[in-house]
């Protein structure tokens, strides 16, 4: 559905040259769910509007929904939905003129452009608003209808920047579940950006990470945590235990490290399924009369990846909302 080789995007002025996409090879199949993560500046959105046409690439090639981007940008518009950041319709128009004045646009006739625009104010939660001006939507219904926007042309591909961003965690739950169901109704490929690493992790199947306009990590969200992070396993024990404990944690665990806990010296390690090797290490520890005061076992996050990978914490470039 998507397949690209060298894709670069240098931005020119007359102080600086930014490079803000240096040359991302990806190939995304049809049906997938594929988010976009990385600090602020990473080189998301330019990638995704160049993906859409909006941009020309520096260099490189893009084949998206069989077509080419550069070569034949309007085929690949007519085949896909690009919902941006914080678009819509304009603030003056009503919700249902709005929708069917994107349906014409898309080359439905009149009959045709109210049927999707019906299908979509249905299906979008947008019923009672149909008559509402745009300006007058909320946050949540604003986003809602920018995704019934982004439907009206049946994409096979739909491509959404930061969809969620600015939502309350309802509204946010809600938008997802739209997602999910057009994935499972419709199989729709659907290609997002993120700031949200929780989200990512949920909700995306494969996660892209980007940092410095380079792809930096492409996999599952469990497969990048199990691989670049890893669990981590505590014991709390006396000092008097530290040698023992660490011995018995050493035996198949990496990175062993101490710090002082209110209940004693707490002993962690980086372990391969932590929760599966809890009790075995408790047992032994046990068998070794070391007495444990706590145990736990954290299980890694995106941020530990994305740490792990740069030495940074997503977060700290991230203004999390609520
Ligand atoms: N039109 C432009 N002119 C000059 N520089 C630009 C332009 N658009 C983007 N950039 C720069 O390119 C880099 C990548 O920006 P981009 O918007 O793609 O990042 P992003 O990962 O989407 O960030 P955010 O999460 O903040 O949206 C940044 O350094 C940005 O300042």
């Amino acid at each position: 559905m998507i397949h690209t080789r060298g894709l670069r995007k240098q931005f020119r002025s007359r102080k600086e040259t930014v490079e803000a996409v240096k040359g991302v090879d990806i190939d995304i199949e049809a049906g997938e769910l594929v988010a976009f993560l990385g600090p602020n500046g990473a080189g998301k959105t330019t990638t995704l509007r160049m993906l859409t046409t909006l941009l020309p690439p520096t260099s490189g090639t893009a084949e998206v929904a069989g077509a080419d981007i550069v070569a034949q940008p309007a085929l690949v518009r007519s085949r896909i939905g690009y919902i941006g950041q914080g678009n819509g319709g304009g603030h003056s128009f009503r919700v249902l003129d709005e929708l069917r004045s994107q349906g014409r646009f898309y080359g439905l006739d009149n009959a045709a452009a109210a049927a999707r625009a019906a299908e979509l104010v249905g299906s979008l939660d947008l019923t009672g608003l149909e008559r509402r001006t745009v300006g007058s939507l909320s946050g949540g219904q604003r986003r809602r209808l920018d995704v019934a926007l982004g439907l009206v042309n049946s994409p096979r591909l739909l491509f959404l920047d930061e969809p969620s961003t600015g939502m309350d965690p309802q509204n946010r739950a809600n938008l997802w579940a739209h997602i999910r169901r057009l994935r499972v109704e419709l199989g729709t490929t659907i290609v997002l950006t993120t700031h949200y690493l929780e989200e990512a992790d949920a909700e995306a199947e494969r996660v892209v990470v980007i940092d410095h306009g380079e792809i930096i990590a492409d996999d599952t969200a469990q497969h990048l945590k199990s691989r670049l992070a890893g669990d981590r396993l505590t014991v709390v024990v006396e000092p008097a235990d530290v040698e023992r404990a660490r011995a018995v944690l050493g035996r198949r665990a990496l990175g062993l490290e101490e710090s002082p806990d209110a209940d004693g010296v707490a002993v962690s390690a980086r372990v391969d399924q932590g929760r599966q090797l809890l009790p075995v290490v408790l047992r032994e520890l046990d068998a070794d009369r070391v007495p444990v005061r706590a145990a736990d076992v954290r299980v890694p996050t995106l941020d530990d990846v994305f740490l792990s990978l740069t030495g940074r914490s997503l977060r700290e470039d991230v203004e999390v909302a609520a």
